[in-house]
């Protein structure tokens, strides 16, 4: 993974406009469509059950968030996961709170059985959802991404995907390999959204460039630099977040390649 990659699913993000059908949660719902656009994708919030397997098979990729979840959102859930693993299409699973609240949990951790191309949390979340404790503050997580390094490859082994931690310095291992993307803002934690929007990006940019662990770390990148850009221009949270949406649409190939990755394997 180096910078002509990451140039390339630039490129490839605003050649393909990825339509991304999101079942996300009720607080952001506009960040993340605002997100997809700004980025150069197509976002489409479709969370009925009656509708959802039918838009899970024609969309670019799928994005479940259980952030908000009730007993109709779930069934929806299911559907549209069901029907991305008929239809080939990646899908990825945002487990908002998992270890905290047992219903969400027991969801989650259903839904793996339907094999996300990528689970995107952070460390409290992917520890929980991998079994290994976690423990996070409702939405937040009380642990920095490296914490959860060896349950993020343990998840990402069993799922044959990739599991992606956020933190200060964002961690994407498909198991045997792990990159570090770093850079980025705290502003993005007090902004309600960041994450999730983040989740979307990924499944964008994962169908943008057909492989889950490139896309993975683009989507990272992305969001990190744009926060840097809008961190400069900010005065606080209300206005970092508009300024963090004009980086996310301004940013380029080349300003994408200078992402601060490490890479181990
Ligand atoms: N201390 C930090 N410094 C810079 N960026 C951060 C920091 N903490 C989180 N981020 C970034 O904020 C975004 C959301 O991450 P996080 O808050 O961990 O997700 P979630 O909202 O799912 O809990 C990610 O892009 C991550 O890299
Ligand atoms: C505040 C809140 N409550 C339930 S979902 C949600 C949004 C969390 O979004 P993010 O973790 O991306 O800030």
């Amino acid at each position: 993974m180096d910078a002509d990659d990451l140039r390339a699913a630039r490129a490839a993000l605003r050649a393909t406009t990825p339509l991304v059908h999101c079942l996300t949660n009720t607080v952001v719902q506009t960040i993340t469509a605002n997100a997809l656009l700004a980025a150069g994708a197509a976002p489409a919030m479709v969370d009925a059950p009656e509708e959802a397997a039918d838009f899970a098979a024609v969309a670019s990729a799928v994005l479940v968030n259980v952030g908000t979840v009730h007993a109709r959102t779930a069934e929806a859930m299911r559907r549209a996961a069901r029907s991305a693993v008929a239809a080939g299409t990646p899908w990825v699973l945002d487990p908002v709170a998992v270890g905290g609240l047992v219903y969400r949990t027991e969801l989650a951790t259903e839904l793996l059985e339907h094999r996300p191309a990528v689970v995107r949390g952070n460390a409290s979340e992917v520890m929980a959802l991998a079994g290994a404790g976690g423990g996070g503050r409702g939405v937040d997580s009380t642990a920095g991404a490296d914490a959860a390094a060896p349950a993020a490859a343990e998840l990402a082994r069993r799922t044959g995907g990739v599991v992606a931690v956020s933190g200060e310095v964002d961690l994407v291992t498909d198991g045997r390999r792990t990159v570090r993307v770093g850079g980025g803002s705290a502003l993005l934690t007090r902004t309600t959204g960041a994450g999730c929007a983040l989740g979307a990006l990924v499944a964008a940019y994962v169908a943008a460039t057909g492989n889950a662990f490139t896309g993975a770390v683009a989507a990272h990148a992305h969001v990190a630099l744009a926060a840097e850009v809008a961190a400069d221009l900010a005065d606080g949270p209300g206005t970092f977040a508009p300024a963090w949406l004009d980086a996310l649409d301004a940013l380029d190939g080349d300003s994408l390649a200078r992402a601060d990755l490490r890479e181990h394997r």
